[in-house]
C-alpha cells in the first residue's frame, strides 16, 4: 500500500499557487494576502489628543490651581489648527491633531471646562495624553506581511493606512461531482436501497470551508458515459473560468461498478491503496478534457472516508494554494481517555472530542466509514501510526482539531 505522506505528496504536486487579484476591503476578509503591504504613511499620521481637554504647555502649570485663557477651539478633523502660545490653552477634543507649541492634554475633568478662561486644577508632565505621531506604524514599514490571514484587524489596518483593495490569492475553483446509482437528491422521498447523496453537499461545505469556490454537479450515477458527460459539459461550460481541481466521490474500489475508475483508468488517472483507514482507495491525476487537463482527485464514496481523505490529501492543498502559512489542521497532543485499537499497516484517523481543558481526547463512534452521525459530533480526528496496533487510556496521541 502507499505511504499517507506519498499520496499527500502526489496530491500537493497537482495543484501550484494560484494568481494573484485584487479585492476590494469589502471583500477581503478571510482571504490570504498575496503581497507584503508596505504603509505609504505613518500612524498615527500626526500627533493628536488622547482626550477630550485642553492642549497646554506642561511647564505652565507649575502653580495650581493655574487659569488660562483659551485662544483656540480644536475638534476632531479641524485641519487648520493654529500653534499654541505661551501662556494659552487651546480647548481640544480626542483625535484632534495637537498644536504646535503644545506638549501635554489636561482632561476636561482636571478642569472647570471653560470656554473663554479654563481653571486647571492639575498639573500634567510632557507628553500626557498625547499620541504621537508614527508610534503605531511608520511610513515604509511593512504592516502586513504576505501570508497574513485577513480577520478584521487586518482588514482596519489595511483602511488605516490607506489601502482601499489588497492583492490576495484567487480562490481555487473546484468541482464536485458524487456518483451511485443509488443516490437521491437530499428532500426527495428514497425507495428501498437508496440513499440520500450526502457527499456532495458535505465535500462542497469542505472546499468553501478551506477558502476555495465549490460547484457543486448534480450526482450521476454509475454509468461512465454519464459520468464522462456530466464532467466534460460542466469543464466546457466554464471554459472562460477555468476550473483548478475536480474533486469525485465513489466508484473507485473493487466492485462491478466502478464508475470513476472505469472512466478515468487508462485516461491520465492512477489509483492506489494508501496505508490509511478510513480514506484507503484513492486516486489523482490531470483528466485530459474538452478545454485542456485538468488536475482530478478521486475521493472514496463512503461518507466518513471522503472527508477524512478531504481533510488529509486536499484542504491542505487548497490552502498551500492560496499561500496559507499553516495548509494543515492544528496538531496538538493529547492523552487517550479510553483504550483504542487500530489496524496493522494502515494510519487511522479516528474522529475524536477533544477536553482541552484536561487535555484528553475520546474516541467518537467506532471505526466504521459509513458512520456519519459520529463524524458530525466530532471535533477532532485521532491520529494511530501505522505501526501501531493498540493505544491504552492514558497514552499519548495526535490531533487534529477540525474547528481550528
Ligand atoms: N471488495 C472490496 N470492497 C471494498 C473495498 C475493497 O478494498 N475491496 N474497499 C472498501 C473501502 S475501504 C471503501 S472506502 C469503499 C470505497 O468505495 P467506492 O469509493 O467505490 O464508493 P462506492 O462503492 O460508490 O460507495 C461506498 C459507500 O458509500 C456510499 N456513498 C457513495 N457515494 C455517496 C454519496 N455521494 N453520498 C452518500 N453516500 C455515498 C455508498 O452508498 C456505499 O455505501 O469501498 C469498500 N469496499
Ligand atoms: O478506506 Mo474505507 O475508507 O475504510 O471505508
Amino acid at each position: 500500500m502507499r505511504p499517507v505522506a506519498e499520496h499527500a505528496e502526489a496530491v500537493a504536486a497537482l495543484l501550484g499557487p494560484t494568481a494573484t487579484e485584487t479585492v476590494p476591503l469589502a471583500g477581503a476578509l478571510g482571504r490570504i494576502l498575496a503581497e507584503d503591504l508596505v504603509s505609504p504613511m505613518a500612524l498615527p499620521p500626526f500627533s493628536n489628543s488622547a482626550m477630550d481637554g485642553y492642549a497646554v504647555r506642561s511647564a505652565d502649570l507649575a502653580d495650581l490651581p493655574a487659569e488660562l485663557p483659551v485662544a483656540a477651539d480644536i475638534p476632531a478633523g479641524r485641519t487648520d489648527g493654529p500653534a499654541l502660545d505661551g501662556g494659552t490653552a487651546h480647548r481640544i477634543m480626542t483625535g484632534a491633531a495637537m498644536p504646535d507649541g503644545a506638549d501635554a492634554v489636561v482632561q476636561v475633568e482636571w478642569t472647570d471646562a471653560g470656554t473663554e478662561r479654563v481653571r486647571i486644577e492639575r498639573a500634567v508632565a510632557a507628553g500626557q495624553n498625547v499620541r504621537v505621531a508614527g508610534e503605531d506604524v511608520t511610513a515604509g514599514q511593512v504592516v502586513l506581511p504576505a501570508g497574513t490571514v485577513l480577520g478584521p484587524a487586518q482588514v482596519g489596518l489595511a483602511a488605516a493606512v490607506g489601502a482601499g483593495s489588497l492583492p490576495v490569492r484567487r480562490r481555487p475553483r473546484v468541482l464536485v461531482l458524487s456518483t451511485g446509482s443509488e443516490l437521491v437528491a437530499p428532500g426527495e422521498p428514497l425507495r428501498h436501497g437508496q440513499i440520500h447523496e450526502s457527499n456532495g453537499p458535505m465535500l462542497a461545505a469542505a472546499v468553501t470551508d478551506a477558502g476555495a469556490v465549490a460547484e457543486l454537479l448534480r450526482f450521476v450515477p454509475d454509468d461512465v458515459e454519464q459520468f464522462l458527460g456530466t464532467l466534460d459539459e460542466a469543464l466546457a461550460a466554464r471554459a472562460d473560468d477555468p476550473v483548478d481541481l475536480v474533486l469525485t466521490s465513489g466508484g473507485v474500489s473493487a466492485g462491478a461498478y466502478e464508475v470513476v475508475k472505469d472512466a478515468f483508468t487508462d485516461r491520465g488517472i492512477t489509483f492506489a491503496k494508501v496505508a490509511m483507514q478510513p480514506g484507503m482507495p484513492q486516486g489523482l491525476g490531470h483528466h485530459h478534457g474538452p478545454t485542456g487537463d485538468v488536475a482530478v482527485v478521486t475521493l472514496p464514496g463512503n461518507p466518513v472516508s471522503s472527508l477524512v481523505s478531504f481533510e488529509v490529501f486536499v484542504r491542505p492543498v487548497l490552502r498551500a494554494a492560496l499561500g496559507h502559512p499553516q495548509p494543515g489542521r492544528p496538531r496538538v497532543r493529547a492523552r487517550l481517555a479510553e483504550p483504542l485499537d487500530s489496524p496493522p499497516g494502515r494510519r487511522q484517523f479516528r474522529r475524536g472530542r477533544l477536553d482541552a481543558v484536561d487535555g484528553t481526547v475520546t474516541a467518537v463512534g467506532a471505526p466504521g466509514s459509513h458512520l456519519l452521525a459520529a463524524l458530525a459530533r466530532a471535533d477532532c480526528l485521532l491520529v494511530v501510526g501505522e505501526e501501531t496496533t493498540r493505544v491504552e487510556a492514558g497514552e499519548v496521541v495526535e490531533v487534529w482539531l477540525l474547528d481550528g
